[in-house]
């Protein structure tokens, strides 16, 4: 162990020269930098063991520690706040919101690595994060782009079995068929199969999610081309970065959709594990279920109108206000409109928040995004005075925890002023970025060897006896 800690240290030390000899110019920097700094595989075996001893010893000296009390409004309420799950790769803070292995997404968006300078993160970046906890230099992220394009290449039965579906299903549904096709290739399943130890499980998993996430980008573009664009496909620019090159494959090469997009998949890709989709495919893969099973559930889970196809209903929602009263709409005509969803029984979508308490951070970088990019687009400014309208109406209810915009009332109108204007699309857009943060929680499930998740459930019965024999 001590000798993986030293190597461990060495790397780092490694890297932070290489970081400083970047800043004195990328000569010196490639000099200093071995072929194991660059590969992303070799980074996670270094970390590895360190953090399998850091959870033992969590265990073994803390195990007993209580965490808190459930109620029973916590059992009928959708577990909401209880804690009862380990997930590395991110944590929301109520207030704060998401921050990525520590960083928050202002942070995220100072220091990792850019295409443009002073543009926003490159997605690769924040895999890189996601998955060592390090924020990687301009050359990591760049092999690891590299390494992605070479693991693109999708298998023609995936795209045969896309085609059997209905052109008209819907692109979600279109988005699981293609990954489940993707799930015949696993290298997981097999080493399983080939009776692989426990110990070793984290590998075939890296294998499964790298080559999930490099895959997704062409599926997903697939999907649109096939439904929007009369089929015709674009290949690959095997010169552009993972975002970029999702872009481009759906027909859009504005640099500044360029830029959306690298900002839109950096932003997605995590939320903590207690969300629908991340909890979804942590659970199915603590059955041991290959990284394409677990992440298919996840995208299910995306697809409900609650959780990621909220960014569609909220721009359908934002699109049918200008429809009704035209983009002039005032203050009072807007408030109206509210209280007539409301009282239609419909939610809000892309206001409220299961566990946000403030504006979702996400939203506020959207939002700073289109301040410079699209100031003047009607759906952005309408955006803007329903931020002023919709919480106090939701305050006004009584008993909507959280009444601010989250990341789905924004993300929508932004692809919609390139181009992208097919609103039943956008969720698939939001599962290819959260592969990003399945996918590496996955691999340190393995790595840490987590157990089967299987929470206890009771009935009413039960509940109700057990509070008769506390109260007596
Ligand atoms: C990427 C994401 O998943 S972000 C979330 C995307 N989803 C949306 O934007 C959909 C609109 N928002 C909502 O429906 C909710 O705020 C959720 C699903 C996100 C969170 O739900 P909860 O944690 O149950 O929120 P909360 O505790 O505040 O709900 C209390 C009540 O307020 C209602 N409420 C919450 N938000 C809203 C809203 N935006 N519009 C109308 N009613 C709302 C709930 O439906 C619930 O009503 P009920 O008691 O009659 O069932
Ligand atoms: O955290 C949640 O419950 C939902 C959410 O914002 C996400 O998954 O991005």
């Amino acid at each position: 162990m001590a000798f993986f800690r030293g190597l461990t240290a060495v790397s780092r030390l490694r890297s932070r020269m290489a970081q400083e000899a970047t800043t004195l110019g990328g000569v010196r920097w490639l000099q200093m930098q071995s072929a194991s700094d660059l590969d992303l595989k070799s980074q996670l075996r270094e970390l590895i063991p360190e953090q399998q001893d850091r959870l033992k010893k969590l265990k073994s000296e803390h195990g007993k520690v209580q965490l808190g009390n459930i109620t029973v409004d916590m059992v009928l309420g959708g577990m909401r706040g209880i804690i009862g799950m380990l997930w590395e790769t991110s944590l929301v803070d109520p207030e704060e919101g998401i921050r990525f292995r520590g960083l928050s997404i202002p942070e995220c968006r100072k220091v990792l690595p850019t295409a443009v300078e002073g543009g926003e993160p490159l997605p690769e970046g924040l895999l890189w994060l996601l998955l060592t906890g390090k924020v990687p230099t301009k050359d990591q992220v760049d092999a690891l782009s590299k390494e992605l394009l070479a693991r693109s290449t999708v298998p023609a039965h995936v795209y045969k079995v896309i085609d059997a579906l209905p052109v008209t299903a819907h692109p979600m549904t279109q988005f699981t068929a293609g990954i489940m096709a993707l799930q015949v290739e696993s290298e997981f399943q097999k080493a399983y199969g080939n009776g692989l130890p426990k110990s070793k499980l984290w590998e075939p998993t890296y294998e499964d999610c790298l080559n999930l996430i490099a895959r997704l980008p062409p599926v997903a573009s697939y999907v649109y081309r096939r439904i929007f664009k009369d089929g015709k496909s674009i290949e690959a620019d095997d010169s552009l970065d993972y975002a970029a090159n999702l872009s481009h494959m759906l027909g859009f090469d504005d640099p500044r959709m360029l830029e959306l997009m690298r900002l839109h998949v950096t932003i997605h890709a995590d939320h903590e594990g207690g969300n629908i989709s991340s909890h979804t495919g942590h659970l199915v893969g603590s059955a041991l279920s290959d990284p394409y099973l677990s992440f298919a559930s996840s995208v299910n889970g995306l697809a409900g109108p609650l959780h990621g196809l909220a960014n569609q209903e909220a721009l359908l929602w934002l699109k049918s206000i200008i429809q009704e009263t035209g983009s002039d709409v005032t203050t009072d005509q807007l408030k109206d409109y509210v209280w007539k969803t409301l009282k239609s029984g419909k939610v809000v979508h892309g206001f409220g928040h299961g566990v946000l308490r403030r504006t979702d951070p996400r939203y506020l970088c959207q939002r700073e995004f289109a301040l410079k990019y699209l100031p003047e687009d009607p759906l952005f400014q309408l955006l803007s005075k329903l931020y002023e309208v919709v919480p106090p109406i939701l305050t006004e209810l009584g008993k909507v925890k959280n009444p601010w915009p989250n990341v789905d009332a924004h993300s929508g109108l932004l692809l919609n002023h390139f181009g992208l204007s097919e609103t039943r699309y956008h969720t698939v857009l939001f599962g290819v970025s959260r592969s990003m943060g399945v996918g590496s929680q996955l691999i340190w499930d393995r790595a840490l060897g987590l157990p089967l998740e299987r929470p206890k459930s009771v009935t009413m019965e039960w509940l109700e006896n057990y509070c008769k024999n506390k109260a007596a």
